[in-house]
């Protein structure tokens, strides 16, 4: 229950009902924990709220956004927000902003209105920026995440340690060759099947999986339409569409290799091409033609290697055609919930029809759809080809509503973490209020399950704040060092992948001694707008950066400069896509990606636990530090409070609609890294 004025007075001494009442607070976020915190706010007797959220409600955030109803979706969050707050707290003057957090007009000035600051975001750039905006205008933070049963709140000031001081969760990676060739566990399966996806709905013609998974080439032609066979083509466009079902007319369009047929190399390379253009070209002929390359064709190349199955099994073929028309099913009764387990011929099924949905209904949007959890499409497209897979590997299949949990990167959320997390956010926003905005009385929580078996079942672990990392480049003198090829690697690829993506800069201008390389400065002249452009294209090598080299960086949109270190490795991860070929170092908080692991073997673990990156994507979840605590027996929460609730990054997002927010590494709230885990640790054990 929260304070009564008379109870603030007590605890919080004279006029602490007026002091509260008179501070500006900024609330960033108004979804899970968001809501509860403005709601909280409001009734402790802060009356001057600003709450900033550029997104729309979904039907999705009404389980656990309270403040929003039916009525409200696709409404903005913030506005309807302050709304309902109004209802309940009609003193409270709540000004609502729907806008991205990291836009230019939330500069420093804008900041130093407030006496202080409630993040309730999801995702790690606008962590990150605000974390250095209100570092920039002496305004205290309150920081906050929560994932599944985790969650935390933190104080973030000059002087103690900053959200910038923590490595954030590594990125656990699955080597390729595991993806493509000895899945055993689901996520490998989802990850090949969210691959699979992109590749034939979506722009990546370059990607790897594209070639390796060779559907250029593939083996089988389009196959002129039989008689009497329905206009199953792609002319969807053209406002044909036809109803999901009737493509099972027994012939298999699909050349079948055990007949000796064999198949033409195909002039036109490109299936979605063809299946634009060509009017030869059927859904169901692309959608036989999908099931047979990788469900069979694929599996037999597998199989062919032997070396790869003297420890296992190798995988099974499945006709994923004939399984199909066992049970047809309609996809609009297909329920993504569902927490049954699709079996393979059910899976099969769905495979088909969607196949065949999208290239009837969907077929402009070929070649620019890209995998999205929230897309039903997408959803059953990689619920079933994954179970198809995993039925090939002999991996456990999963339900819908499992493979989106794992897909999506999703923990799902808890409403009663976001209410406990708005709860300690708000008290630690009274200590901040009722004394001058002075932090001494702060403490971190965290809030987790109490370890299985254990006998101390604290939920709430409040620890001192820390001392910042001398090391952290925003708020202390840290220097990255970062390895490049620098006869590779140009300025715009420094600026956009090293300063702006890894170090979430936002308008990073470069200098080199006395020279300056790049400049953001609004009214330039031309010929410097000209001459950085060129700068931009060059390779850092052509703009005399050299083994050693120290460039100075400034960002003036955060208020930070930092020294970068550079050193020069020829040839440095050639075979990683650009964007990735550097390395950075110096402790700085940026995640250092990490081997596969194989902590967790069975299928209920991986949507509990798993941490999967490719390509660009992340996949975050929790249990690691439980696991850990757990390890550790009664007493570990204590010791493991700091490693196990760092839930501030990203968080897996169940429902985010997929809208054109910075939520890059989107819907995930990353957990401490392991060696801040292991510093933290060993700390403890010392003490
Ligand atoms: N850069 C940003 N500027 C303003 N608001 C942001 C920014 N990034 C994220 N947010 C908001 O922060 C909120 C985070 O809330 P939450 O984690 O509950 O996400 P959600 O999308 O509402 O729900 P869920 O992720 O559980 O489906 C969201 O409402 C989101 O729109
Ligand atoms: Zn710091």
């Amino acid at each position: 229950m929260l304070p009564t004025s008379d109870d603030l007075q007590v605890i919080y001494g004279p006029n602490a009902a007026e002091r509260v009442a008179k501070s500006s607070v900024l609330v960033v976020g108004a979804g899970g924990v968001g809501c509860e915190l403005l709601k909280n706010l409001a009734t402790a007797g802060f009356l001057r709220i600003t709450v900033i959220d550029l997104d729309t409600i979904d039907v999705s955030n009404l389980n656990r956004q309270f403040l929003f109803r039916r009525q409200h979706v696709g409404k903005s969050k913030a506005i309807e927000a302050a709304n309902a707050i109004s209802k309940f707290a009609p003193d409270a003057q709540i000004r609502p902003m729907m806008a991205n957090v990291r836009d230019n007009t939330f500069d420093v000035t804008f900041f130093r209105q407030f006496t202080l600051v409630c993040n309730a975001l999801d995702n790690l750039e606008a962590r990150r920026h605000v974390n250095r905006m209100c570092l920039a205008a002496d305004v205290p933070l309150i920081e906050s995440g929560s994932t599944g049963y985790n969650g935390q709140a933190s104080v973030i000031a000059k002087g103690v340690e900053c959200y910038d001081c923590v490595q954030r969760l590594p990125q656990k990676t699955y080597a390729v060759c595991t993806i493509r060739s000895t899945p055993d566990k689901p996520v490998h399966c989802i990850v090949w099947a969210k691959y699979l996806f992109d590749l034939l709905f979506g722009p990546d013609d370059d990607a790897n999986v594209l070639k390796d998974l060779d559907l250029n080439r593939s083996p089988t032609p389009a196959q002129p339409k039989q008689n009497g066979e329905a206009q199953h083509t792609a002319s969807a466009e053209n406002g044909h569409s036809e109803p999901l079902d009737k493509h099972q007319n027994g012939q298999s369009p699909v050349p079948d290799s055990a007949n000796g047929k064999h198949f033409e190399e195909q002039k036109q390379t490109d299936p979605r091409k063809r299946l634009r253009y060509s009017s030869d070209d059927t859904a169901h002929i692309f959608a036989e033609r999908v099931a047979h390359r990788v469900f069979v064709a694929d599996i037999e190349a597998q199989r062919a290697m032997e070396d790869l199955w003297r420890q296992r099994s190798p995988p099974i073929l499945f006709d994923v055609t004939s399984a199909a028309k066992k049970e047809p099913v309609s996809l609009e009764k297909v329920d993504l919930l569902s927490q049954s387990v699709w079996d393979a011929d059910h899976s099969a099924a769905v495979f088909m029809a969607v196949l065949r949905d999208i290239i009837n209904h969907r077929v402009s949007e070929i070649g620019s759809l890209t995998f999205d959890k929230d897309d039903n499409h997408a959803m059953l497209f990689v619920a079933a080809a994954a179970n198809l897979r995993a039925n090939a590997y002999g991996v456990p299949l999963q339900s819908p509503f499992a493979t989106k949990g794992i897909a999506g990167n999703i923990v799902h959320a808890i409403a009663t973490t976001n209410a406990m997390v708005g709860g300690i956010i708000v008290l630690e926003a009274l200590k901040i209020a009722t004394s001058d905005g002075k932090i001494d009385k702060c403490v971190t929580t965290f809030v987790s399950q109490a370890p299985r078996g254990s006998r101390v079942k604290t939920i709430l672990c409040p620890e001192m704040l820390t001392k910042p990392n001398p090391k952290c480049f925003v708020c202390s003198n840290g220097q990255p060092h970062v390895s490049v090829d620098l006869d590779q690697f140009t300025l715009k690829q420094f600026r956009e992948y090293v300063l702006k993506k890894k170090l979430s800069m936002k308008e990073p201008e470069v200098y080199v001694a006395n020279n300056i390389l790049y400049e953001t400065y609004h009214d330039l002249d031309e010929d410097d707008v000209e001459m950085y452009q060129s700068n931009c294209n060059k390779t850092l090598a052509k703009l005399n950066v050299e083994n050693g080299t120290q460039l100075t960086i400034s960002d003036f949109k955060q208020n930070l400069k930092c020294t970068i270190h550079i050193s020069h490795t020829e040839n440095l991860l050639l075979d990683k896509p650009i964007q990735e070929r550097f390395v950075l170092d110096g402790n700085v908080p940026v995640p250092t990606p990490q081997a596969d692991s194989n902590d967790h073997d069975s299928a209920e673990d991986v949507d509990a636990d798993e941490v999967v990156e490719v390509g660009e994507e992340r996949q975050i979840a929790d249990g690691v530090a439980d696991k850990s605590a757990e390890r550790l027996g009664p007493g570990a929460r204590e010791i493991n409070s700091r490693e196990r609730a760092q839930p501030d990054g990203e968080v897996a997002n169940a429902h985010v609609p997929s809208k054109d927010r910075e939520r890059d590494a989107g819907t995930k709230r990353p957990l401490e890294e392991s060696n801040a885990r292991e510093e933290s640790q060993k700390k403890k054990a010392r003490s």
